[in-house]
């Protein structure tokens, strides 16, 4: 069977992303609009009719009205690249490992999480879930991304103008990303969010920095790491590192795409701290790589089929 697809903002970052990870695999026919019915309301009413699920990577708002131009009798089934529906009701939350592979298959709707969200919730949902981290506890998160992640305008102030060599953002505390992170972890409390920009195209390092002594949990660093471990011990997308603590975390500036995840927990010797760390491609399992294996669950393939993952 041939499953239609349409990639709605496909001109843009992550939708060719997606393109590329489909291209040559015939379980995909790509339902295409050129440059000038692209934003045409009526041709995008068409395509996402005809297909069999459609992937929106477009801003919030055209996400929306994309949602909207869906017949109510379509069968095209959705996956969401935008933050428009990651916490809205009748949504599945697109990341597999935390919600089940078994829902994700089965949903019309499903939200893709934010790069962001995906390096935070990946390191911190199961944890709390297990009762290692308080679910009151109020948690900081400490990031910087490559500038592929602010899509098309960063891209361009990145490559064409004049490119900061650190730009930290988000000081309204208000980031969109806060509501899916304190939702799908299970919080009480809207995490601190500090998120920054680096001038490499793609990647990201995801910290959250933990007083593990002031918790009523009282948890070593060593049980956190062991217990992502078991919780991803059959994934071949998120990975726990176990080796040596590493004198260093580097993003290359010129990194290859990648979809996989890997996460790390570091303590000092009295085990009063700790260091969460996920490593990620913000395009990869962070939006494109994300949307290409929700996309494989919905249409009955195998999860990691054309994601850039060594054994995949
Ligand atoms: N980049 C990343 O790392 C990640 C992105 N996302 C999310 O994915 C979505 C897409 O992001 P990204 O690819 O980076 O953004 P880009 O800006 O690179 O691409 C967005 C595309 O949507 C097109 N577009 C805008 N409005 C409309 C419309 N009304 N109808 C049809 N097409 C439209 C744009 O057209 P034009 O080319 O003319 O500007 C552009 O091609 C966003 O919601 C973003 O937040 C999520 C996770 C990570
Ligand atoms: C570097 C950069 O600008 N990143 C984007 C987030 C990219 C992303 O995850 O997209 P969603 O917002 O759709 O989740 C930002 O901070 O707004």
């Amino acid at each position: 069977m041939t499953h239609k697809v349409f990639i709605d903002g496909a001109a843009g970052t992550t939708g060719l992303e997606i393109a590329e990870r489909l291209a040559g695999r015939s379980e995909f026919s790509l339902i295409k609009l050129d440059d000038t019915q692209r934003k045409d309301a009526a041709a995008r009413r068409e395509a996402l009719n005809e297909a069999d699920v459609a992937i929106l990577c477009l801003p919030d708002d055209a996400a929306r009205e994309a949602v909207d131009l869906l017949d109510p009798a379509s069968g095209t089934r959705v996956i969401d690249a935008s933050s428009a529906h990651r916490t809205a009701d009748g949504w599945c939350y697109g990341f597999p490992e935390l919600v089940g592979s078994d829902r994700v298959a089965d949903a019309r709707r499903v939200s893709n999480p934010g790069c962001y969200p995906t390096g935070f919730l990946g390191l911190v949902a199961p944890l709390v879930k297990a009762g290692l981290l308080p679910a009151d506890w109020p948690f900081t998160v400490n990031a910087v991304s490559g500038y592929s992640g602010g899509g098309k305008a960063l891209i361009g102030r990145y490559e064409d103008g004049d490119a900061p060599a650190f730009r930290a953002y988000g000081y309204d505390l208000a980031h969109k990303h806060l509501p899916e992170m304190k939702t799908h972890a299970g919080l009480e409390h809207p995490v601190l969010f500090a998120p920054a920009v680096v001038p490499a195209y793609r990647g990201m390092l995801v910290e959250v920095p933990l007083h593990l002594g002031a918790m009523s949990t009282d948890p070593r660093a060593d049980a956190l790491r062991d217990a992502l471990a078991e919780f991803y011990a059959g994934s071949k997308v998120v990975s726990v590192y176990r080796g040596d603590t590493p004198a260093e975390l580097l993003l290359e500036t010129k990194a290859q795409p990648d979809d996989g995840m890997e996460l790390f927990v570091f303590g000092n010797a009295g085990g009063w701290n700790a260091r969460l760390v996920a490593r990620l491609d913000n395009l990869g399992k962070g939006a494109s790589g994300a949307a290409v294996q929700n996309l494989n669950l919905m249409c009955g393939l195998p999860e990691t089929a054309g994601l850039h993952l060594p054994n995949a």
